[in-house]
């Protein structure tokens, strides 16, 4: 059995679709960020021992939160930083590799982290591919009539189209032939190549095609973003599930209140075992109720000294990896805060933002509202503070997604 590993590439900077909050591979898809995708379907293939990510250094501590959420039994090696093109992202990978793997691996597939549509059977024939030829990218036929055009902007050629195929990732390679043409090419300063399957070829070796996958797009613009979002959600076997959560604490000593992971400065403090964030906590319970999960006491006992402080984005990191790993996608959340102060209008840009963060969401997918109980009830006496919150959550309609 060949040792094989992946190197998600991931380190560029999503210029062709913006603008966005973040460079691309970290936009939500279906939920996850974008690179989670990858990374996940590598890290669950069997064939493949040990996965690298190449980033940008800017992106160290998002990738590192990523990489947390992400099950893989000490599959996942730190993550190496990528350069200014991908030619040099990938090398960058390569001897990332060679300096992390006890032994080098045999293979190496490279695939872009802008690749979400990864299928295990593409993978299956990426290695098999790579161990009987070396070198082998998958590729498919064109359908349209490709023109070559001039300086003039006119037609200057009409390649017969039965000989051209476009090409995909993941490429895979035998690993020393890669490295060893990566490292040629860096030491002549020859920069440019836009996929790994032309640095092999430029270096004298036979690089293979084999069949890619129509769905394994990249993910290039902000339309790309849109369109995968609505084949992902046009899945039929997904089931709609709704959740509620309430919450509430009471005023104490202190200066500053917790509200949706921000603290806001506020007269007094508020008693509880954790930092007491009422939205958090209804969030939550929200997204453990949608899928029937009990709820935070459940998972985090107030009766347990090590949640004694602790921040509550940890609960709400916690549910939505319990969606995650039921296969389910957070389609929204909604809260609404009741106190009659702190005055919530001032935050809720920060809060929603904050929360569709932790969620790994879009901003346009998290509700903040507030209201005061005029003057009546526990939260009219300024005793303390009360949140509601809803969640709509999508699970796979299998057996696994219901249980
Ligand atoms: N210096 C770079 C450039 C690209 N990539 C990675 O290579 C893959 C394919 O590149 P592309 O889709 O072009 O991504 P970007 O370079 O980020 O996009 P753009 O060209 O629009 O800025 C992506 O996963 C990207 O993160 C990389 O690791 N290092
Ligand atoms: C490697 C690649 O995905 C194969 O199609 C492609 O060449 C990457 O090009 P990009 O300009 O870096 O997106």
């Amino acid at each position: 059995m060949p040792l094989v590993a992946a190197i998600i590439v991931a380190a560029g900077r999503g210029t062709r679709a913006r603008p966005h909050a973040l460079p691309k591979q970290y936009r939500p898809l279906a939920g996850r960020p974008l690179v989670a995708h990858s990374l996940e379907a590598t890290l669950r293939h069997p064939a493949i021992a040990k996965v690298l990510c190449v980033i940008h250094p800017d992106d160290h501590a998002i990738y590192e939160e990523i990489a947390r959420s992400l099950d893989h039994d000490g599959k996942l090696l730190p993550a190496g930083f990528g350069g200014a093109t991908r030619q040099a992202s990938v090398h960058a990978g390569l001897e990332a590799l060679a300096g992390h793997m006890g032994r080098a691996p045999d293979i190496v597939l490279v695939h872009d982290a802008a690749r979400p549509f990864l299928s295990p059977q593409l993978i299956d024939r990426a290695i098999a591919a790579a161990e009987l030829y070396g070198a082998a990218v998958p590729g498919l036929s064109v359908t349209d009539t490709v023109k070559v055009v001039g300086a003039d902007g006119c037609v200057a050629e009409t390649p017969d189209r039965a000989m051209l195929r476009t090409v995909q990732t993941p490429q895979a390679f035998a690993f020393p032939a890669l490295l060893a043409a990566h490292r040629a090419a860096a030491e002549q300063a020859i920069d440019g190549f836009t996929d790994d399957g032309a640095i092999a070829e430029w270096a004298g070796g036979t690089v293979h095609i084999f069949p890619g996958e129509a769905r394994n797009v990249k993910l290039t613009t902000g339309e790309d973003f849109v369109e995968a979002e609505r084949r992902l959600s046009a899945r039929h076997d997904m089931t709609v599930r709704f959740g509620i959560g309430y919450d509430v604490h009471t005023f104490g000593e202190g200066d500053h209140i917790m509200i949706g992971g921000i603290a806001i400065a506020h007269e007094r403090g508020i008693v509880a075992h954790s930092d007491g964030d009422v939205v958090l906590h209804a969030l939550t319970d929200a997204l453990l109720g949608a899928i029937a999960d009990g709820d935070i006491g459940t998972h985090f006992p107030p009766s347990d000294p090590q949640w004694k402080s602790a921040s509550s984005d940890l609960f709400l990191r916690d549910a939505r990896e319990r969606v995650r790993r039921r296969g389910g996608i957070i389609d929204n959340v909604d809260v609404i805060v009741v106190c009659e102060r702190p005055r919530i209008g001032p935050h809720r840009e920060a809060i929603r933002a904050r929360i569709a963060e932790i969620l790994a969401i879009g901003t346009g997918q998290v509700s903040v509202k507030a209201t005061t109980s005029e003057g009546l009830g526990f939260t009219g006496r300024r005793e303390g503070i009360a949140a509601q919150a809803s969640a709509t959550v999508r699970l796979p309609a299998s057996p696994e997604g219901q249980a």
